[in-house]
């Protein structure tokens, strides 16, 4: 026999590395734990698993009884040239396959209506879950491969599930009852026949390893796939401006070809195991064919028995081979059932404590008390020892150099991330002791970036409080002075903004912003850079809606923009996240440290200073 030098053989099966992986592969996990984990989700529907075990049982039976059909055809229609047994044969014989049709098609309506269901729950489940999710998450995680995980690798938690079993299940009942079948007729030759199994089991277990190791490669790289892709073309004006096409090309074309060389192992690998399993299966079959003819031979067998025999171990190596081939989808459904089971482990750092208390609408008094956290997975801290106090109405200004860790008061505020020591309170209660949700009910953001979905100007609008009535939008709309440009739009407050809202000019999304902060009318506002990106005269014109959310309500402001926030009660000036002064603007510029440092360099180049007359107004 010839021999492939082991080396050859395992380049030939092997995936091969990624020294620099975009997404690394998920932990693996044993199929049992992966049956524990998914099976509750078929609650509810398990009894629609006994018509399927019944339906494959009953299958065989039919393919079974059509057989024994032909048997009697060839030994008492064929040979003795006999027409009459024919005249009842032929109508039994279409009733089986009507019967084998209608429930063929029960079958088929059942199986895919129990899988759709499963797959339903679960990629809600799973969409829930990720949502839940910490912001710490989606800062450290690559957003394209979560979107891979949820929208591809869900499906095939549903192969292993239930398709692979009940596959299995249809597989080994088939077994059975084919094995009891030619039991009955010829045990010895049957028991030639099932020589080859062990043959079939080892081949299966060692190429089940290496099938199972190419679809987590496969998955992995398509995780990457969407990771790169979602990034580049999420950032094509930035790709486009500093003409980094190429580059992104390159960088999609490593993680694609990546696929391609998964997929081609994962084909070599089916390639080398299907002509195995045939050649353990032929050899089989002619070992059974040479003691049967001999049987003829010896008048031992009819010449129907021998062709039924022969016939019957067909179906018999089927289902053998259908569960080898199965073991293998089974494999290749774990490494997407690992990738899931990766996702669903992860645990929001910010969880609601058991007892968390509702506070309706909070009056807006805000507290940090020694605050000091450090985002996971560095060493600085970001904030330390950070403490002030904001009455209701009140308005405090942060400022500080870029990275002094004002935004990060912001996430703070919104429990975005919990302090490592201290506390923030909200109405003299500490944050973890609330729902999370009035927390966040609480508070309107107008964030540096505007976030604006794809949808219409309503909508986006109406995200802040989304029963809101037209006249209450319209309102919004105008309080942000944004109502005239939104008529101006080709269809009013119909018209669609893309994605990130790309039609828009960065002024009238910081209006859209306003307005649906406006429509939230939570009780504490927080702005974070509400003129970043803004020229002077766009700057000034969000002043007065800006000064009109502000109105009656709890207010931080975050701005590099000095002249913005001189009015507000208190400054707090952070430095490497320190406080290191606090107080009324004036009582800081006396005072004559960083603050009245800052504020001289901004008067002398300050962003707005042809606008500093309205724009210093903003918090009066
Ligand atoms: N998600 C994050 N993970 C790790 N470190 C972070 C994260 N976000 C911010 N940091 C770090 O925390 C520090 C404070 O950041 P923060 O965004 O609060 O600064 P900032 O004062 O708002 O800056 P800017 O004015 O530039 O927006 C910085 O050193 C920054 O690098």
């Amino acid at each position: 026999m010839v021999r492939i030098p082991r080396h050859i053989l395992r380049r030939l099966l092997s995936v091969g590395e990624d020294a620099d992986a975009v997404v690394a592969a998920a932990p693996p996990v044993p199929p049992r734990e992966v049956f524990r984990r998914f099976w509750p989700y078929t609650r509810g529907r398990r009894r629609w698993l006994v018509p399927l075990v019944l339906f494959s049982l009953i299958g065989p039976l039919v393919d079974a009884a059509e057989l024994w059909l032909f048997k009697i055809v060839v030994d008492e229609v064929l040979v003795p040239r006999d027409l009459r047994p024919f005249l009842w044969i032929a109508p039994t014989y279409l009733g089986l396959i009507v019967g084998s049709g209608l429930l063929g098609f029960a079958d088929d309506l059942t199986s895919t209506w129990v899988s759709e269901r499963f797959l339903l729950t679960l990629r809600s489940d799973v969409f829930r879950h990720v949502q839940g999710l910490s912001l710490g998450f989606f800062e450290r995680r690559r957003l394209g491969d979560v979107l891979s995980r949820v929208t591809g690798d869900v499906d095939a938690v549903e192969t292993f599930l239930l398709s692979g079993v009940a596959d299995a299940l249809y597989q080994v009942i088939r077994l059975g009852v084919f094995l009891g079948l030619l039991l009955y007729l010829q045990w010895d030759l049957t028991l030639l026949a099932l020589v080859i199994v062990p043959l079939f089991w080892r081949a299966a277990r060692h190429f089940s390893r290496l099938i199972k190791e190419a679809s987590r490669e496969r998955r992995r790289r398509s995780g990457s796939l969407s990771a790169v892709a979602e990034e580049s073309l999420g950032n094509v004006a930035l790709v486009q401006a500093y003409n980094r096409q190429n580059w992104e090309q390159r960088r999609f074309e490593r993680e694609n070809v990546g696929k391609f060389r998964a997929a081609m192992a994962s084909a070599r690998i089916h390639a080398v195991y299907g002509p195995l399993v045939e050649i353990i299966e032929v050899s089989g079959a002619l070992a059974v064919m040479g003691l049967g003819t001999w049987k003829l031979a010896q008048g031992e067998l009819t010449l129907g028995g021998l062709l039924v025999f022969l016939a019957l171990i067909g179906k018999l190596y089927g289902p053998i081979h259908g569960l080898s081939r199965l073991g293998s989808s089974f494999y290749a459904a774990s490494a997407s059932a690992e990738r899931i089971i990766e996702l669903l482990d992860q645990r929001p750092q910010v969880v609601e404590s058991a007892d968390a208390r509702r506070i309706g609408r909070a009056r807006g008094d805000i507290e940090f008390d020694g605050v000091s956290f450090r985002y996971p997975g560095t060493a600085r801290w970001a904030l330390s020892g950070v403490s002030f106090h904001v009455a209701p109405g009140e308005t405090l200004a942060l400022v500080g150099a870029s990275g002094a860790g004002k935004s990060t008061v912001a996430k703070l505020q919104l429990r975005f991330y919990d302090p490592d020591q201290g506390t923030v309170r909200l109405d003299g209660t500490d944050l973890r002791d609330l729902l999370l949700s009035d927390v966040r009910e609480s508070v309107a953001v107008v964030l540096q970036e505007t976030l604006v979905f794809h949808g219409t100007v309503r909508e986006n609008i109406a995200y802040g409080r989304p029963e809101a009535t037209e006249a209450e939008i319209v309102a919004a709309a105008r309080a942000a002075d944004a109502h005239e440009f939104i008529q101006s739009l080709p269809e009013g407050y119909d018209t669609m903004v893309g994605q990130r809202g790309r039609t828009l000019s960065g002024g009238q999304r910081q209006r859209l912003a306003i307005a649906r902060a406006v429509i939230r009318d939570a009780p504490v506002l927080l702005l974070d850079e509400p003129t970043t990106g803004l020229d002077a005269q766009s700057g000034r014109r969000i002043m007065d809606p800006l000064r009109r959310l502000m109105a009656g309500r709890t207010t931080v402001v975050i701005s590099h923009n000095l002249l913005t926030v001189r009015d507000a009660t208190r400054i707090v000036v952070l430095d490497s996240g320190r406080v290191v002064e606090s107080g009324p603007h004036d009582e800081l510029l006396v005072h004559g440290g960083t603050y009245a440092r800052l504020h001289r360099l901004h008067a002398l180049t300050g962003p707005v200073q042809a606008g500093s007359s309205s724009a210093g107004t903003v918090l009066s």
